[in-house]
């Protein structure tokens, strides 16, 4: 394709200022586009599908769906970032002597690697489990956070390459990440959010132990609302604290009466 140079004193294609011509420009977007489908929206979804199946029931058939809806994004997203990374290595330069290049380049390895990680998981129960969940939770995190700045960087030098703008596109897609960010974090939230409407804690207590209900069963009623099902190691602190200011208001409310 052809350059239209406008410095000649400047070695890298960095620094260069140049508008490409229209091929370039086309392969660019399409470039982009492969790349936000992949890195910028497929991937971020099927992290969420994911965490949304970890409260399901293991084997259930939602659990199942939501595995199958994961495995199947994240097969798609691989996909369509190799056919783009085959597409950017054919066409462009490969020079990669700026940081959408390089970072870039690391990406198109990660993926594939994240990719096949996922495929070599050992079964749950194992001790091996845990370092893979590690392993594929990060690296998966990672590429898709370091995939979202690439497609920022990726803009920016598409304005810089064919002097169009950008403005739209990056509201667009901070409206989306910005989405994703707030449902990822809402996920988190849910359970906690529900408990919101349950009273556990004194107050429930003194109407069951003015009901006259003996210790042993009053403990066993209430403390499965907050801790009775699968937690992670900071719900867990969080119970055993509940636990505790419950059996302290237990002996409190004993000495009263
Ligand atoms: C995670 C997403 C992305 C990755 C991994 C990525 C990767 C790369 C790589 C490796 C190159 C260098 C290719 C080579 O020289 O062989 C490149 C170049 C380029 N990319 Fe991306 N890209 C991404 C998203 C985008 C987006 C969304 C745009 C915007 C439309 C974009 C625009 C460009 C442009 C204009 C170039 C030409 C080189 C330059 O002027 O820096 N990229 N990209
Ligand atoms: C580039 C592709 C992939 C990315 C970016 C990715 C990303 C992730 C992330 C971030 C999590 C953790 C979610 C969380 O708890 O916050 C996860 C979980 C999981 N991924 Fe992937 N993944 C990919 C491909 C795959 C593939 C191909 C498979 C299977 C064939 C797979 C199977 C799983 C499973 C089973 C879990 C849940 C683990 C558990 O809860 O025990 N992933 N993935």
């Amino acid at each position: 394709y052809e350059e239209v140079k406008h410095s000649s004193s400047h070695k890298s294609t960095n620094n260069k200022l140049y508008k490409v011509n229209q091929q370039k420009t086309s392969d660019i977007a399409v470039h982009g586009l492969l790349l936000w489908a992949s890195t910028g929206f497929l991937m971020p979804l099927g992290i969420l599908i994911i965490r949304g199946s970890i409260k399901a029931e293991p084997g259930s058939r939602r659990s199942r769906i939501l595995f199958y809806l994961h495995v199947g994004f994240q097969m798609l997203s691989v996909l369509l970032a190799t056919v783009g990374a085959a597409m950017s290595l054919k066409k462009f330069e490969n020079s990669f002597d700026n940081s959408h290049q390089k970072l870039g380049l690391a990406l198109y390895g990660a993926i594939l690697m994240q990719g096949l990680i996922g495929f070599f998981r050992p079964h749950r129960g194992k001790k091996e489990r845990s370092y893979w969940y590690l392993i594929h939770w990060i690296l998966g995190t990672i590429v898709s956070l370091v995939g979202i700045i690439n497609i920022y960087t990726g803009l920016k030098a598409y304005h810089k390459r064919t002097l169009k703008g950008t403005t739209l596109w990056t509201i667009l897609f901070t409206v989306e990440v910005s989405f994703i960010g707030l449902v990822y974090l809402f996920q988190d939230k849910l359970e906690y959010m529900k408990k919101q409407g349950v009273i556990v804690g004194s107050e429930s207590l003194i109407v069951s132990s003015n009901q006259d209900i003996p210790q042993s069963q009053t403990q066993k009623e209430l403390l499965p609302v907050a801790c009775g099902r699968k937690r992670n190691a900071l719900e867990n602190l969080f119970c055993n604290h509940e636990y505790l200011n419950l059996k302290q208001s237990i002996v409190l409310h004993q000495r009263l009466n």
